[in-house]
Formats: structure tokens, C-alpha cells, sequence
């Protein structure tokens, strides 16, 4: 019976369409790819439900996809008879997008063309892709295990709406017929055709076939009788599974079709790695590092990790027990010989294999990007720029493998005088002074704000490097990596700053001399400022400024205390300790004030300037600006 309904497209949807049309003209051959690689998908499903129903088959287990043209009609069709999709399947696929985040997505994208179409090209437009190159699509299907009058019409001319029907469809599986737009007419020529489909099937592991047209009967150049040859199926793919050949017949060409099938990727990935463990444990895994970050990186809803096979069979997407999430960037499959064929996310969960597997995994990553960053560090510099504020969770997250995520760390540093991410924790320690036994760092809200810090004079003036950090994840990271190979990582913002040899005998001997002559103010200005901070010192580590101020050993930095802030969780009161410089000539002339009020202005402005420039703000700013109004006025 039919039962024709006419639907709306998701306001998403309409927006890819348009986009995709006017965007992605110069790579309108990729529809092929995306579909043929939905059918290949569409038979994956199928063979892993039939594992457990066989009568899903019905009779025909020889799956495949089929793709054929009419050059009359002006028609591509792809059909497969994989796992099909019922009516309600069918107007959730193909008329909304379904991943989380596509709306914001959508929002973010600028209106400039070129642009915007790289960035399609990222979020993957698979089905919809179509109507690159079709006026009006005709998808026929049903689901396995459904009857033959359960079958289903969707058709769209690619603007607003779809229809879909009910129809009698004999065989399981999906048709789609394209109907080309007359300046597409090129993707209906055979010829054509056959050459792009070798491109993008050749690793997909479903034989994919196209028609090969019959000869009549006819007679040869003597006059002897040629048979005719029956037009039939020729399959134009090699069909295996690419990852279990040989790594030696897989051209890198291969290896990248590969990537973009199981990725949804426009781009070349930047590396990979392929291998094949044997021994107590047996599986495959084809790894890659794209070369872009995904649009949805950040997205904490998004689902991540590999394809699972099992003994060749595809068992499900997105498998996250592979790999931890500080590389949620990386793509690729693990496929076993360990695990049952009918192995759940339940029982991946808590599984031996599948932690060994993980371990072994997670090694296979890391030891990728050693050796990208000791073989290109300019291709190192742009993985970095794309991933490397995930991996930076790394440490956290990974205790056992801490020391090698460390050791694939960039920050800025003072040696480069440029905020560009470069220096290693190897290279720092390399270049660590005689008689230095910690890695100095700063984090402050932006490069500037910890380039330009106070607390880095003394460093600076002995031609100690700092670490210069200043994105959200690095007070996080640090409070995770306190220590690498044996140095102790210091903050320059944090109690002393231990320079321990670093300091000969007359500086510690000036110092002390410096401190004795100065008790006496430091006492003053305590009493002063009691209520405010936590002691008052004499400085080791400013040069230029007349004061700063600096967190005891334990106690949350002011970097933490405003993630912790933002974050809206309830943050302790911490009280610093306030360095003054006396040799600085402002510090000096507080020292001969007498009148006590003038002594204690006086104090409060340098607290305040220096926790200006410690945190960037103040608690409360027009009583810090009226006070130094009041002292200018009082000066002229
Ligand atoms: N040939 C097919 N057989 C069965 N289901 C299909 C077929 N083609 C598409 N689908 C269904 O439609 C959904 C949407 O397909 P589409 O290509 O738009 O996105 P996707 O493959 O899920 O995502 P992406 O391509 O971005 O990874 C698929 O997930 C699948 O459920």
C-alpha cells in the first residue's frame, strides 16, 4: 500500500546542501566515494548482524556493491545489499544530520566560500554529496530481516523538502540513482566512471562491481564465427580487507583512499602506521594521524576511538576502549583474533585483551610521534599546532606513559623570544646552566603577560631559560607533571626560587646583607598590610620592579584559582606572600617616609600593582586608581 508523506528537510541539512553545491565544485567526484563507502558500511552491519541471525541473508550472503550507469537517462546508480534501512531509518539518515554540535557548527562558518569549503570538507558530507552533481535523487530500500512490501521510496531534488513511499522491493539492500544535472553528464560516461571507481574502492573490502556489457555474436576478420560474450558484473576492486596485506604491496596512495574511506576526510592524513602483533596477543592495527584537527574536537559528546573488527569482521565504530582520550585524535582499526566475534562495548569495557591491546596501542602512537618529531620537526610543529592541546592532557590521564607524552611537550620559551611553541623539555634540559637542577616555568594568562613578568628578571639577567605558558590546559598539566627525568619543574610565581648553585657565594652573601639592612622596613610594611598577605620578604628575583607577589609552596595558584573560578566551583582564599625589592628607588623612598599614612598608601599601591601584574586584575580596581590619583595630586 502506498503511503506517500512529503517531509522538510533539518534546517542543517538545507545549509549543507546549499553550501556543498556552491562550495565543493572543484572535488565533485567524491560523491562516489561517500556513497560507495556507505554501501560497503551497509554490508559491514549486515554481515555483523547476521553473526548472530543468519536468516537476515536470505539466502544471499555474496555481499556487494553494484555501480552502474545509463548513459540514456543520464543516471549513475549505486545498489547495495547490505543492511538496508526501514522507513523510519530512512527519514532520520537522509533528512537530518545526526551528529552533536552540527548546529554550532553551521553558526561558525563565515560565509567566504573557499574557505567554508575546507571546512565542510572536515565535517564530512557523506549521503548529501549527492546532489554535488544530481538534480534529483531516487533511493529505493529495505532493511534486512523486513518483507518485501516494507520497502521504501525517498526522493529529493535537493532544495527543501523529500518524499518518501512505501514500495514492493524484492531484494534487501539500497538503491540510489543520481540523476545528473546536465553539466555533470560526464559521471555517466563508463569509461569515466570505471577509472574513479578504481580510485576510491580498490581498499574497500566488499567486491565492488560494475557492468560489463555483452558482445553479440559476430564474425571474425576470415569469416569464422566469434561467440558472443555475455554482458556481466566485473568486480573492480581487489576486495580484501586492506590492512591485512602486506604492508610492502600497499602503496601510500592506497594507505590514503584508505583513510579518507574510514575518516569521512577530505585531506591526506599526515602519517600512519600499520602493523601486525603476534604472540600472546594477535591483532592488526592501521593507525593514522590526520593532518587537521576534526571540527568537533573539543566537543565532549562526541563519540571517538577506532573501528573494531574481529577476525576480519567489522564489529562496530568508534570503539573508545582502544585508545585513551589524550589521543582521541587518532583514526584507524584494530582488528583481532582475540576477542569473540560477538564481543560487546560491555564487555570491552573491563576486558584483558582489550587493556593489553590498549597498552599496546597507546605505545604504537607515541612511539609515531617520537619519531616524527626527531625525523621532521617542521611536520612535528604542525601536528602540534592541530593536537597538541590534547595531548597536553596526557599527563594527567596517563600515568605509566607520563615521561614519553612529556617528552613530546612544546612550549615558548625565553631562549626563542617568540610565542611559537617549539622547545622540547629535552632541549630545555640540554641547555640547562652548570649547577641548574629545575626546569623553570611561568603561567600566566597570555604569552605577553608571562614574557613580560616581573618574576623573570633575575632569570633573564643570568641567562636562566623559562618555559612560557599561557593556555587554559597548562596550570592543569603542570599540577599533573611536577617532575621529568629527574628535574623538578619550578614555578617562577611560587615560593622561592631555589636557584641553589646557581647563586655564587657573594651574591648569597649580598642577598643576605640586602635582607639584615631591610628588616626593619619589612617589618613596617607587614603591619601594614597584615590583613592582606601572607609575609612580607625581601625579593631574590627582581631586578626592574619594585615589588610582586608570589604563592607559598602548597597553596593554589592564582592561575588555578581562576579555572577553578570559571569553572564555578568555590575557590579558598589564599593570601600571597608580597616580595619588595629595596634597591629599587621607589622602595627606597618609602623606606624614609614617616608619616604613618603616607607609609601605608604607599604600601598598599605597590601590593596592588604587583597583583595587577601578577593576575591581570584586582578585586576591586577604582580603589586602587583613586589611591594613586590621591598620591599624583599629592605630588604636584
Ligand atoms: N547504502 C546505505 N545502506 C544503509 N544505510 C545507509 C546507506 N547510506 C546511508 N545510510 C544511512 O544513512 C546514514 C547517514 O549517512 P551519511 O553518509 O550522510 O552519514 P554517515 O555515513 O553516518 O556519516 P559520515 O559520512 O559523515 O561519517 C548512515 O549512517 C546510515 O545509517
Amino acid at each position: 500500500m502506498s503511503h506517500q508523506e512529503t517531509h522538510g528537510f533539518q534546517t542543517e541539512v538545507k545549509q549543507l546542501l546549499h553550501l556543498m553545491i556552491h562550495s565543493l565544485y572543484s572535488n565533485k567526484e567524491i560523491f562516489l566515494r561517500e556513497l560507495v563507502s556507505n554501501a560497503a558500511d551497509a554490508a559491514d552491519k549486515l554481515r555483523y548482524m547476521a553473526l548472530t541471525d543468519d536468516a537476515l541473508y536470505e539466502g544471499d550472503g555474496e555481499l556487494r556493491v553494484r555501480v552502474s550507469t545509463d548513459k540514456e537517462k543520464n543516471t549513475v546508480t549505486i545498489e547495495d545489499n547490505g543492511v538496508g534501512m526501514t522507513r523510519d531509518g530512512v527519514i532520520e539518515h537522509l533528512g537530518t544530520i545526526a551528529k552533536s554540535g552540527t548546529a554550532e557548527f553551521f553558526k561558525n562558518l563565515s560565509g567566504d566560500e573557499s574557505k567554508d569549503s575546507q571546512l565542510i570538507g572536515q565535517f564530512g558530507v557523506g549521503f548529501y554529496s549527492a546532489f554535488i552533481v544530481a538534480e534529483k535523487v531516487v533511493v529505493k530500500t529495505r532493511a534486512a530481516g523486513h518483507g518485501a512490501d516494507e520497502g521504501v521510496q525517498w526522493v529529493s531534488e535537493g532544495e527543501g523538502d523529500f518524499t518518501v513511499d512505501t514500495i514492493e522491493k524484492a531484494n534487501r539492500g539500497t538503491e540510489i540513482t543520481l540523476y545528473l544535472r546536465e553539466e555533470e553528464k560526464e559521471f555517466a560516461d563508463d569509461f569515466r566512471l570505471r577509472s574513479i571507481i578504481t580510485k576510491y574502492s580498490d581498499h574497500i573490502s566488499v567486491p565492488v562491481e560494475m557492468w560489463q556489457e555483452g558482445t553479440p555474436e559476430t564474425e571474425g576478420p576470415e569469416g569464422e564465427k566469434v561467440e558472443a560474450v555475455e554482458g556481466k558484473w566485473q568486480v573492480m576492486n581487489k576486495a580484501t580487507a586492506l590492512w591485512t596485506r602486506s604492508k610492502s604491496d600497499i602503496s601510500d596512495d592506497e594507505y590514503q583512499e584508505f583513510y579518507k574511506h574510514i575518516s569521512h576526510d577530505y585531506s591526506d592524513a599526515m602519517l600512519w602506521s600499520h602493523n601486525r602483533v603476534e604472540g600472546n596477543q594477535e591483532y592488526t592495527s592501521l593507525l593514522y594521524i590526520p593532518a587537521k584537527a576534526p571540527w568537533d574536537m573539543w566537543n565532549r559528546d562526541k563519540s571517538h576511538g577506532l573501528k573494531l573488527f574481529v577476525q576480519r569482521v567489522f564489529i562496530m565504530d568508534d570503539a573508545e576502549q582502544f585508545m585513551p582520550s589524550y589521543l582521541r585524535f587518532v583514526q584507524g582499526l584494530v582488528d583481532s583474533n582475540d576477542l569473540p566475534l560477538n564481543v560487546s562495548r560491555e564487555i570491552l569495557q573491563d576486558n584483558k585483551v582489550t587493556k593489553a591491546m590498549r597498552t599496546g596501542i597507546t605505545k604504537r602512537v607515541l612511539g609515531m610521534l617520537e619519531k616524527l618529531a626527531k625525523n621532521d620537526e617542521e611536520k612535528y610543529q604542525q601536528f602540534w599546532a592541530e593536537f597538541g592541546q590534547a595531548l597536553k592532557e596526557g599527563p594527567a590521564e596517563d600515568f605509566a606513559n607520563k615521561e614519553r607524552v612529556a617528552g613530546l611537550l612544546r612550549f615558548a620559551s625565553t631562549h626563542t623570544g617568540t610565542a611559537a611553541p617549539t622547545v622540547a623539555l629535552d632541549a630545555y634540559i640540554e641547555r640547562m646552566q652548570e649547577g641548574q637542577d629545575k626546569i623553570y616555568y611561568i603561567v600566566a594568562d597570555s604569552h605577553e603577560a608571562a614574557a613580560n613578568s616581573p618574576h623573570l628578571e633575575l632569570l633573564r639577567k643570568k641567562g636562566i631559560e623559562v618555559l612560557l605558558m599561557s593556555e587554559r590546559i597548562d596550570e592543569w598539566l603542570i599540577n599533573h607533571l611536577t617532575e621529568y627525568k629527574d628535574k623538578k619543574l619550578h614555578s617562577v610565581t611560587r615560593g622561592d626560587l631555589e636557584l641553589g648553585d646557581l647563586e655564587d657565594k657573594e651574591e648569597k652573601e649580598a642577598a643576605e646583607k640586602l635582607a639584615s639592612s631591610s628588616e626593619a622596613l619589612v617589618k613596617r610594611i607587614s603591619e601594614v598590610l597584615s590583613d592582606q598577605v601572607k609575609e612580607v620578604k625581601v625579593t631574590s628575583r627582581l631586578t626592574d620592579t619594585p615589588a610582586c607577589v608570589v604563592v607559598a609552596d602548597g597553596e593554589m595558584s592564582s592561575q588555578m584559582i581562576k579555572l577553578m573560578e570559571a569553572a564555578g566551583q568555590p575557590v579558598p582564599d589564599v593570601k600571597p606572600t608580597f616580595e619588595v625589592n629595596p634597591e629599587h628607588p621607589l622602595i627606597a623612598h618609602m623606606d624614609q617616609i614617616q608619616d604613618e599614612q603616607a607609609f601605608a598608601d604607599w604600601s598598599n599601591l605597590m601590593l596592588q600593582q604587583a597583583q595587577l601584574s601578577e593576575k591581570g586584575s584586582l578585586n576591586d580596581p577604582s580603589a586602587f586608581i583613586k589611591l594613586m590619583n590621591q598620591m599624583l595630586v599629592g605630588k604636584v
